[in-house]
């Protein structure tokens, strides 16, 4: 299957299996992934790059001590530790682009020394333990699909990295059905628990992009942001609880709905990327299945006019499930053919969603639609939209051919006020071009808002270059424009990518010392050692 054989109109994209990712390469591996046009004449005469063979990659020698290794085995299972070349290839870093380049050039130097898969929550409570005591550093792992170095931790100072990949814990531990909650282990990828709670009529709505291999844990430590947010929220805004295992025991967080004790602590540990020890299980609100789904194409003239439209709906409502604005440059590369935006192919590309029970979707559907109209959009009819959402997750297969191709595609994200976002989105789209241009790769700068909220919205950056002399080079480079331009127009440095390493500068210079010393003294209560995911996130 290429990626543009898209699921039938009855299909549900949603209802995938999980597929094992193998590095450096996204997705499922028995997908074969073909160019289409408009990315093939992106590469242009740019010069082939296939990358080593991962097979042909050596790690460094393995660092943990053996008496260390052999408590870790006697505890979880010989079966359950791996230090094998592939196993820890499969475990280094994440998936950005600076990420699959290093490994695609050989270089595994941040492999782990040893990947351990505990069986439940007391286990890695003791793993945890027993890598404190030995100053052996531990990298939470649930999907690996981090794109900000979340996975590749700051080793100096450590007798060794264990990466703790959670696979294991995959249960759908219970549902509540009247509360409309369920609890999830924290290694189940995102497709699965999606099967599990539709067996029992329910879902949880939350669709990444990287869905096919992020998961729970992830998910929660990442504040992940899913493509149908309009309708379901964040995933961070539907924790209602969570388990949390430190060097130091466990942390359980979350009695009731709502609760005037104190300062929220879920909210400490959402998004806290695994520096205070490891999210094993997550209780989750979930919604009814939906019971009908339509999707539907909207043109507006500019992207300054759909901004406006999307602004009007997430203020006075009614809100889509899915609700995106494409620029004209990625309207153009890749959601429409340009012909379907009528004669003048010069607008941006709207994409409403709709899912729910059978009598509400078409008065939503309605009420969205006369707001979208009033605000000068031309419906495109249901085309445009089911076909986002039929290949709403085959966007990431283009990546891997088309740096084979000698192309550098990666992506950023921000988020601001309503009021400050041409200025952003101007200031960042500068940044990137100015700095790769002077580096001899001019891009294709595209942008997209779908992420939207009462005060403002999220910026989603999509950079498409030609390999120069050092592409990753010329990438930190860019990035670093990028994040200094976010800065300074008072943006916030993330809306969902998180902070990981790449990140952790501007994420200080957003927060400031003092609140940075909090979260230090957070991490010493519950890692004295400082074991968990060290240069990470602080
Ligand atoms: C192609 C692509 C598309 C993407 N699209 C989206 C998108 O649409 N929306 C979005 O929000 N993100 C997106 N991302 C980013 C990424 O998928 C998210 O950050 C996701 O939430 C990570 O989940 P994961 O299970 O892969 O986490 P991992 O990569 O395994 O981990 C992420 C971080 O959290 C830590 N961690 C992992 N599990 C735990 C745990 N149980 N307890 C504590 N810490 C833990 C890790 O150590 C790491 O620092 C995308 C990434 C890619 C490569």
């Amino acid at each position: 299957m290429t990626s543009h054989d898209r699921p039938g109109p009855d299909t549900d994209e949603t209802l995938i299996p999980v597929v094992q990712m193998r590095r450096p390469r996204w997705g499922d591996p028995e997908r074969v992934t073909e160019l289409p046009g408009a990315a093939a004449a992106l590469a242009g005469d740019a010069t082939p790059n296939p990358g080593v063979d991962p097979s042909s990659i050596t790690p460094p020698a393995p660092a943990v001590p053996a008496s260390v290794r052999a408590d870790l085995e006697r505890l979880v299972g010989d079966a359950h530790v791996a230090d094998s070349a592939d196993a820890r290839i499969q475990h280094t870093r994440g998936f950005s682009t600076p990420d699959l380049l290093r490994l695609r050039s050989g270089d595994a130097s941040d492999a782990p020394d040893l990947v351990v898969y505990p069986g439940d929550h007391d286990e890695v409570v003791e793993i945890l333990r027993i890598c404190s005591a030995a100053r052996v550093a531990v990298v939470p792992f649930t999907g690996g699909t981090s794109v900000v170095g979340g996975l590749a931790p700051d080793r100096s100072g450590f007798a060794g990295v264990v990466s703790l990949d959670l696979r294991r814990l995959d249960r759908l531990v219970e549902v509540d059905d009247i509360s409309r909650v369920a609890t999830l282990q924290a290694g189940l990828r995102g497709s699965a628990a999606e099967a599990l709670l539709r067996e029992r009529g329910w879902t949880l709505g939350h669709f990444p992009q990287s869905y096919e291999g992020a998961g729970i844990g992830g998910y929660a430590a990442t504040r992940s942001a899913g493509q149908s947010s309009a309708g379901y929220g964040r995933f961070d805004e539907v924790v209602e609880g969570l388990v949390l295992a430190t060097p130091r025991g466990t942390v359980e967080l979350g009695t009731a709905p709502r609760s005037a004790a104190g300062p929220d602590l879920r909210q400490l540990v959402l998004g806290s990327e695994g520096v205070f020890g490891v999210i094993t299980s997550v209780r989750v609100r979930v919604r009814p299945a939906p019971e009908t789904r339509v999707f539907d194409g909207w043109r507006f003239a500019t992207f300054t006019d759909g901004a406006t439209a999307l602004r009007r709906l997430a203020q006075d409502g009614p809100l889509p499930t899915v609700l995106r604005l494409s620029d004209e440059a990625e309207t153009a590369v890749n959601l429409a053919d340009p012909g379907q935006l009528g004669a003048d192919a010069t607008g941006c590309l709207v994409v409403t969603g709709y899912e729910g029970r059978a009598p509400e979707v078409p008065r939503r559907r309605e009420a969205a639609s006369e707001v979208l109209a009033d605000a000068g959009g031309t419906l495109l009819g249901e085309e445009p939209g089911e076909s986002w959402r039929s290949g709403r997750f085959a966007g990431p297969y283009l990546r891997d051919p088309l740096l084979d191709a000698g192309v550098l595609v990666e992506t950023l994200e921000t988020v601001t006020y309503w009021s400050g976002l041409h200025d952003l989105r101007a200031a960042v789209t500068a940044a990137i071009t100015d700095t790769l241009t002077a580096s001899g790769a001019p891009p294709l700068v595209m942008c997209h808002i779908s992420h939207v909220y009462p005060a403002g919205a999220s910026l989603y950056f999509t950079v498409v270059a030609p390999f120069g002399a050092d592409p990753l080079a010329e990438w930190s480079a860019a990035k670093k424009a990028a994040n200094e331009a976010i800065r300074a127009a008072g943006a916030s440095i993330t809306h969902h990518h998180a902070i990981g390493r790449d990140h952790r500068d501007a994420y200080h210079d957003e927060i400031g010392a003092l609140a940075l010393d909090a979260l230090r003294a957070v991490k010493n209560t519950l890692d004295p050692a400082g074991i968990c995911n060290p240069g990470i996130l602080i």
